[in-house]
């Protein structure tokens, strides 16, 4: 058994042995196998690596190609951009157009387009691109020449508003200034023309009273044509006439009334010459002017709205009613008419005219004219009315045109004093007179050419009485027509005179406009230092008409 074990042992450790050996050869093989491979593998590697170098070096020289591709193409774009400036360079120096010109000439996708460029050798590309430098460097300069033009436009922009902003403060400044001046100024002068008129007052009181006003009628219907008379506008005694061949002048009287003056207004201007007739002065208001330029408006009125004799009377009326004391108040009213140098009484309509006679104390009447007596508000419209009736009938029978006539209301005041019986007089004529158009003017013949000069000659003596009277002349010149006769004791001694020239705006009437201011210029002559002298200062002399109540003058008798 032990033997067999022993074998069997012996058996397997040479089975052991063998497998073993069989083992550590096949290992060898193994390792003679892989060392083989190894070293092929070495072969291979270094056959590899040979190739290896080849490809790196190709690699190395793709990437050298790509980064000089790489170049070209940012180089490429350089160009290109470099070329888009220089086409704009070039534009811009041939078309002179403005930045703003060239902006909106070339359109964003122009700008950035890259279009295509011929092929060119290196060199070439090379030189473009240090041309592209310069290129750049001048479109660097270009923006930045163009940002300064913006900056300039700019400061120059805000150089002219803040220059703006300080003119109009400045223009502020001095027109507020130059107004404040100005009104310094106006005031100045308007008070300095104040001053003036109330010494022209006195002056013409000193001067006997005798007062030039114009009176410039509105333009009538739709007239549209420019006014030929203005208002001065700084100075309301002085009115431009302007013709009709551009030429002005300007005139100057006591007083222009406006235009816009009501009939009350004008009455409220005239009235306390009126009333001093109760006072005793005689007081004497002519309307003058051509036929149309308002002086039966003035005087008489349309009854909705009365002129100055109805209001005059109303007047009188109403403040002899109501003054009271020792004294008794009587007005009396005539209206008369004088045409062709006949005076017609048109309270009475008679066939007959009136005459006027002077009595040895050289005091005038004029027997059988009509005083009425007024003593009520009716009273004085009933007469004022009865005279305009037969003025109009008087008009149809013998002067076709009222105009052709002189027509005088004349109101009586006779103050008397209940105790001493005495009495005094003062007279208010209110005259509206012919109308002053030139013989030339009228074309007159015959009737016309005697009633043209009749009227003519009156109004030129008016005028000559007015002058006397105003430079103190000796001889007053009252004889030379009915109308200064008539009016002789009114205008002489201690009487108040005011004239109405009345103007016209109407182109059409300046040659008569021009006539009538150099009526109005002719009686408003004042001879002041000569004047002065010879009346010495100015006294109430009195008007006062002192007589018994018995006196049978061309007054009517005094209420009792
Ligand atoms: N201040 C005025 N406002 C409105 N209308 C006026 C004014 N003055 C005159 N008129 C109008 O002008 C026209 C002529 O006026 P008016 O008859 O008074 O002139 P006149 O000078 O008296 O003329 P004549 O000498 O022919 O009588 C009239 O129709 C009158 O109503």
């Amino acid at each position: 058994m032990e033997t067999v074990n022993m074998k069997l042992q012996m058996r397997i450790l040479e089975t052991h042995l063998e497998t073993k050996d069989r083992l550590i050869r096949n290992l060898e093989e193994i390792i003679d196998e892989q060392e083989t491979r190894i070293s092929n593998m070495e072969e291979f590697i270094q056959g590899r690596r040979d190739s290896y170098v080849g490809q790196s070096t190709i690699l190395k020289g793709i990437s050298v190609l790509s980064w000089d591709f790489g170049q070209l193409s940012d180089e490429n774009l350089k160009l290109k951009q470099a070329l888009a400036v220089a086409q704009r360079q070039i534009r811009m120096g041939t078309l002179v157009e403005t930045d703003e010109d060239y902006e909106s000439d070339l359109t964003s996708e122009d700008r950035f387009r890259v279009s295509p460029t011929p092929q060119k050798s290196y060199e070439e590309k090379a030189k473009q691109l240090v041309d592209g430098h310069n290129l750049k460097k001048l479109k660097r300069m270009a923006e930045e020449l163009k940002n300064e033009k913006d900056e300039l436009k700019r400061l120059a922009f805000d150089t002219k508003e803040a220059f703006s902003v300080c003119m109009a403060e400045v223009k502020l400044m001095l027109e507020s200034k130059t107004m404040d001046f100005f009104q310094v100024l106006i005031a100045r002068y308007k008070a300095e023309m104040e001053k003036r008129r109330q010494l022209h007052n006195q002056l013409v009181e000193l001067n006997g009273n005798i007062r030039v006003f114009y009176r410039i009628r509105p333009q009538l219907g739709d007239c549209k044509e420019t006014p030929a008379l203005s208002i001065d506008s700084m100075d309301h005694g002085i009115v431009h006439l302007t013709t009709n061949i551009g030429k002005k002048s300007s005139h100057s009287v006591d007083r222009i009334i406006p235009t816009h003056f009501t009939q009350q207004q004008i009455f409220d201007e005239i009235s306390p010459i009126i009333t001093s007739c109760i006072d005793g002065y005689n007081v004497c208001i002519f309307a003058y002017g051509h036929t149309g330029s308002g002086k039966t408006y003035t005087m008489e009125g349309p009854s909705t709205d009365p002129g100055i004799n109805q209001r005059a009377l109303q007047q009188l009326f109403e403040t002899v009613t109501d003054r009271d004391g020792d004294i008794d108040y009587t007005i009396n009213v005539s209206m008369i008419e004088i045409y062709n140098e006949k005076l017609k009484d048109l309270l009475t309509p008679s066939t007959s005219t009136l005459c006027i006679r002077q009595g040895e104390d050289g005091r005038t009447s004029i027997p059988g004219l009509t005083e009425q007596n007024v003593d009520s508000l009716n009273a004085v419209t009933e007469t004022l009315n009865r005279g305009k009736k037969n003025k109009a009938i008087a008009a149809t029978d013998a002067n076709k045109e009222s105009s052709r006539s002189h027509v005088i209301v004349r109101v009586t005041v006779i103050a008397t004093n209940r105790i001493t019986n005495r009495a005094t007089v003062g007279r208010l004529n209110l005259v509206d007179l012919a109308g002053s158009e030139r013989v030339s003017q009228t074309n007159a013949t015959g009737q016309l050419l005697n009633e043209a000069k009749a009227i003519n000659k009156s109004l030129s003596e008016l005028g000559n009485v007015v002058l006397a009277l105003r430079q103190n002349n000796k001889h007053v010149p009252f004889r030379n027509c009915q109308l200064t006769r008539f009016l002789e004791d009114s205008l002489n001694g201690e009487s108040k005179t005011l004239v109405m020239v009345h103007l016209s705006p109407d182109t059409s009437a300046l040659t008569e406009t021009i006539s009538s201011m150099n009526f109005a210029e002719k009686i408003g002559q004042v001879q002041t230092k000569t004047a002065a002298l010879q009346r010495g200062t100015p006294q109430r002399r009195s008007s006062l008409v002192q007589k018994p109540k018995s006196d049978s003058n061309s007054v009517g008798s005094p209420k009792k």
